[in-house]
């Protein structure tokens, strides 16, 4: 199947195939052609370049993109999609006066979303797990990775692990999976971390491997659910098990989960809403991609991660959605782009960079996602018209997508 796109307005994120992540400075450099062209072949970008360049192709699809911009689709590298039911009552607590902190101390939090799951069938959580998947696919998410975490019981996590399988074998998007191992303490360990994590690592650790559910393992490094010797204690022996770490860290407090998770060699730390100089000191001479989460901290009025910060130390900065049902109940990577210029002081070619580019490189795709390369997979955004791509995030209330493809085909 040969899919050609002409005549558009202009192409984002043309890179060379060895550029895996951008950092800093680099971060404000978007490189676009105008007036292009994009071919695509089985599900593969073949080609692409000036509309005066095109070469004469006998294609089975043509779509004309006059007046609309063509970008890879966005790489949400963080989210929670599989969960059960909703936590709207909680939402309307807060919006009362209630906090975040005070509603988890009180019950209800992530265990609140872990006996609703629990008490999901898996067809069920399936079910509505595909509904919000359909949504962020339509609404241009073309890669993303989706924790457990919500079971905090061997088969309520294996659960949530087989529901994110079955996604990924039933939808064409890539999928990565991630063991949330310690997510929160559940009610039975009496607020024993230290015991829930050893059973996790004696327990569920061998379980979750040897079913080969996951590739990444994820932990709440955070006062009041895990401490720093907790996540080096899981990290540790999840290494063994092949699984690479992509950890909850500073959210509320910064208590040296960063060092952490460098120390382990994480693929990403999540959240950063509270970051320190020790901790940006600490990612430089890392892999570690640090991921940022506005809609999060719109959703909770918690800080911004000081992205310009990170970038002004020469890092580089991912953005992903956090779409679960506690902090963040929605997975629009539109809304996460906006909110990061909004709100952070991104410029539009920082914040697509790290929705796109650094997004994929935080969940290790960046081989075949990402950016317009060819022989990467073409999964692929059409805009409406629009003036220009500073318009995606100016005009944050409208959806300026007019088509998604995933893997070349229209979905
Ligand atoms: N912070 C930890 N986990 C989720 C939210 C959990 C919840 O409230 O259900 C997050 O990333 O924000
Ligand atoms: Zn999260």
């Amino acid at each position: 199947m040969i899919t050609l796109i002409i005549n558009i307005k202009e192409l984002l994120q043309v890179r060379a195939s060895n550029i895996s992540k951008v950092s800093g400075a680099e971060m404000k450099i978007l490189p676009t052609i105008k007036n292009a062209f994009i071919l695509i072949k089985d599900g593969r970008i073949s080609d692409f370049g000036l509309m005066e360049s095109l070469p004469k192709i006998n294609a089975d699809k043509i779509i004309d993109a006059t007046g609309k911009i063509v970008l890879p689709s966005w790489c949400d590298s963080h989210t929670h999609i599989v969960y059960a039911g909703n936590r709207e009552q909680e939402f309307v607590a807060r919006v009362n006066g209630a906090t975040y902190e005070e509603i988890a101390a009180s019950g209800g939090g992530i265990l609140n979303s872990a006996k609703t799951l629990q008490a999901t069938s898996e067809e069920e959580l399936y079910k509505q797990s595909a509904k919000r998947l359909e949504e962020v696919i339509q609404l241009g998410t073309g890669a993303v990775e989706i924790k457990s975490g919500y079971g905090l019981t061997i088969e309520a996590e294996l659960k949530m692990l087989r529901v994110i399988q079955k996604l990924n074998d039933n939808y064409p998007v890539e999928i990565k999976a991630t063991y949330l191992a310690a997510h929160a303490i559940p009610k039975n360990y009496n607020g024993n971390s230290e015991a829930y994590i050893d059973d996790v690592i004696s327990k569920f650790l061998p379980v979750v491997a040897k079913e080969k559910l996951a590739e990444f393992i994820d932990v709440f490094c955070e006062t009041g659910y895990f401490s720093v010797d907790d996540t080096n204690k899981l990290l540790k022996e999840a290494k063994a098990y092949n699984l690479t770490p992509k950890i909850h860290v500073n959210q509320f407090t910064a208590i040296g989960g960063v060092q952490a998770g460098v120390n382990n060699n994480a693929l990403s730390v999540d959240h950063l809403e509270i970051l320190n100089d020790e901790d940006i000191q600490s990612l430089k001479n890392s892999k570690t991609m640090p991921v940022a989460l506005p809609l999060c901290s719109h959703f909770l009025s918690i800080p911004y991660t000081p992205v310009k910060k990170l970038i002004a130390s020469g890092l580089p900065v991912a953005l992903a959605t956090d779409y679960n049902p506690g902090s963040t109940p929605s997975g629009n990577m539109n809304q996460v782009v906006s909110e990061a210029c909004i709100k952070m002081n991104l410029t539009p070619e920082e914040a697509i960079n790290a929705a796109t580019i650094n997004g994929a490189y935080a969940m290790g795709i960046q081989e075949t996602h990402g950016s317009i390369v060819i022989g990467k997979h073409a999964n692929i955004i059409i805009t409406k018209e629009i003036p220009s791509y500073g318009f995606l995030p100016y005009a944050f209330g409208s959806n300026l997508i007019d088509t998604v493809l995933v893997n070349g085909v229209i979905v």
